[in-house]
């Protein structure tokens, strides 16, 4: 077992009704929220090193003590961490923010490295909640996170519900027939009316996956708009399932008990943003969720739900914590003279509210307080500083296997990798492209929009259609792009295919028969793909940003006396040279470094990237929640 250092989390007193500030940029049409395009980024950006630590014996600081107003609570959670043996109850103690930041990463580091037993030493009943769930709503990452990492947990041993919507027309209704009416309705007072929700609840792989019901989740389309473009109600919606996640623990006797007021809510995104806030505004003064804790996990700063000011006496938050959510303009961002730029952002009512915060890996997490990646939030961010931390996604093993993929032509292994030169075989023929085992196949997957990069695929093509390559492209999104991608698909007949749409089968084919996968991200706070890519011995090759800078080592095949090291490649800055460039490397080393390449696609099949691993460190995390006090105005 590790030797794992706890700290005070001395990060509270965030100004309720801090002024940030951000930018829209009205063009989001995929998910919802807002988007803040132009104020990110990320590609020169460097951390900082490692700063020294003073050591203290076990104690809370001051300042954290004087902003207790519940010292049972914080003893309680105290003594239950001294009676826990999984953890030793060294409190670590740095003047600087920063260090503080850095030595907590070190330490779950040493949790990630360390042999921890299958079942955790303390146990939590946690509540996830979220707008989308694989495989019951899934439009990206984030499905795949909320659809997974619960099931991680709830293998240790940990209580584990997820709430999310019943969307019945939306990505895949059938997938809900196994989940059963509680037969349970709550009334929610939101909107200037009272609404009914009802829950549906399924069992499976050990956790509680809890669907809200109600009818504005009944329409047709994905679970933020339609062909016709964003819903103009996501508002309504999430804030529905927010109050709806609050109750759904006092009120559901899920296998014959409720979960009850002693949670660790774990809040994805600001579609769920509003329950820290919830929790602190609605429950705590009537002395409800006190034992509870609130952990904002951020998978993507871009989208925050910004809406007018005069939304606020809508979500069914006390007037009084309207600085939570208050939110202003610039004045250049301002529509005219008599805008006064005033808004609610949900998003900025967790940071300021939330226990902890935290983000899908470690670079985004410093990267989310810097002006570059901070999306208008990075001096809020930044105050926090203290409470956030990185813990890097995992792959959901039962899915993404090259060994077990359902949707492969064959299948394969690290020691043996026939099987992907029949996936290779199979897409080009699927893709109506030369079949050729000795070309170059290059993929892109992934939503066609500003974060994703694909215009830096667009600028690169005609220079990488000069050699004797072939490029598969899949997503969909922005109608632009995708209309040039069918254009390319026409003009390079046998070099590029274009699949426009939304494909689980084809982006594991994809995944599986490329050779490299191609990812010039503007801003990744994790990615998954290249995770999945260097699982199917497919290698990557990425903008330095981000989680793709920390879980993409670059090859360098002199080291290790010639054996190589390193599963891929990144480059920075994000411009067509530098990107060119890297793919002109990796395509050498196809061509020129068979022994290399096979080398370095063998270390990728083989790294650690299960979920068991990150979920450590989310026990860590939730430990260190309950030391600290709930946050209360
Ligand atoms: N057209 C298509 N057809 C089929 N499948 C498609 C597809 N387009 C995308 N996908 C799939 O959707 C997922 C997208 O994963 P990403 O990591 O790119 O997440 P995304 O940016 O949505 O979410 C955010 O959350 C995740 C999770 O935390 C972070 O990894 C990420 O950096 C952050 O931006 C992958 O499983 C991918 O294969």
């Amino acid at each position: 077992m590790a030797a794992v250092q706890l700290m005070s989390c001395c990060g509270r007193g965030v100004a309720v009704g801090t002024t940030v500030y951000k930018r829209i940029d009205s063009s989001d049409g995929l998910s919802s929220g807002s988007r803040v395009a132009s104020l990110v980024r990320t590609s020169s950006l460097k951390r900082p090193a490692i700063a020294p630590l003073v050591q203290v014996p076990a104690r809370r600081d001051a300042a954290s003590l004087t902003q207790s107003s519940r010292n049972g609570v914080w003893c309680s959670a105290v003594e239950s961490m001294a009676a826990s043996p999984a953890t030793e109850n060294t409190l670590t103690f740095s003047a600087n923010p920063a260090e503080r930041n850095e030595m907590q990463e070190q330490m779950l580091k040493d949790l990630a490295d360390s042999d921890e037993t299958k079942r955790a030493k303390t146990l939590f009943n946690i509540v996830f909640v979220s707008a989308e769930v694989a495989p019951y709503s899934k439009t990206g990452g984030l499905g795949d996170v909320c659809g997974s990492l619960p099931i991680a947990l709830a293998q240790r041993g940990h209580r584990v519900m997820v709430v999310s919507p019943r969307y019945m027309n939306g990505v895949t209704d059938d997938m809900f027939e196994g989940a059963f009416d509680c037969q349970c309705r709550v009334p929610v007072t939101c909107f200037g009316g009272t609404q009914e929700v009802a829950f549906f609840h399924e069992f499976r792989a050990g956790v509680d996956w809890v669907f809200v019901d109600h009818p504005s989740y009944h329409r047709q389309g994905t679970p933020y708009g339609d062909t016709r473009g964003t819903f103009g109600d996501n508002q309504f919606r999430f804030t529905l399932l927010c109050h709806a996640a609050c109750e759904a623990p006092l009120v559901l006797a899920l296998g014959g008990y409720t979960y009850g007021d002693k949670c660790v809510f774990v809040a994805n995104d600001w579609h769920a943003s509003l329950v820290p806030v919830l929790l602190a505004s609605k429950y705590r003064r009537h002395g409800v969720y006190v034992n509870s804790r609130c952990i904002l996990n951020i998978h993507n700063l871009a989208h925050q739900g910004v809406e007018p000011a005069t939304t606020y006496s809508n979500l069914g938050v006390p007037q009084e914590w309207y600085g939570a959510l208050e939110w202003v303009f610039p004045e250049w961002a301002r529509l005219h003279a008599l805008d006064k730029g005033e808004a609610v952002n949900h998003l900025k009512g967790a940071v300021v509210t939330s226990d902890r915060i935290l983000t899908v890996s470690q670079g985004y997490a410093w990267e989310i307080t810097t002006p570059e990646g901070g999306c208008g939030l990075d001096k809020l961010l930044g105050s926090r500083a203290a409470v956030i931390n990185g813990i890097t996604n995992g792959v959901d093993v039962d899915d993404w296997s090259p060994s077990t993929d359902r949707f492969l032509p064959a299948s394969y292994t690290a020691g043996d990798l026939a099987g992907k030169v029949e996936c290779k075989a199979a897409l080009q023929r699927e893709l109506g492209l030369p079949v050729r085992p000795d070309v170059p196949l290059i993929g892109f997957i992934g939503r066609l929009d500003y974060q994703k990069g694909p215009d830096m695929v667009q600028e690169g093509l005609a220079e990488l259609m000069t050699d004797d390559v072939q490029m598969v492209m899949l997503g969909s999104g922005d109608t632009e792009m995708e209309k040039w991608m069918k254009w390319a698909e026409n003009h390079y007949t046998d070099k590029f295919r274009g699949w426009v749409g939304f494909s689980v089968p084809v982006a594991h084919r994809i995944t599986a028969g490329c050779d490299i996968l191609l990812m010039p991200s503007r801003f990744e706070p994790c990615g998954l793909n290249q995770l999945y890519a260097m699982r199917y011995g497919t290698i990557p090759v990425a903008h330095a940003t981000g989680g793709l800078r920390d879980t993409i080592d670059n090859y360098n095949p002199d080291a290790n006396n010639g054996q190589g090291s390193g599963t891929g490649w990144t480059f920075s800055p994000l411009s067509k040279a530098a990107m060119m460039g890297c793919l002109w490397g990796a395509i050498f080393a196809f061509r020129n470094d068979k022994e290399g390449w096979a080398r370095m696609q063998m270390r990728g099949m083989e790294k650690d990237m299960s979920w068991t691993r990150s979920a450590l460190q989310y026990e860590q995390v939730f430990e260190w929640a309950m030391i600290d006090p709930p946050y209360a105005a």
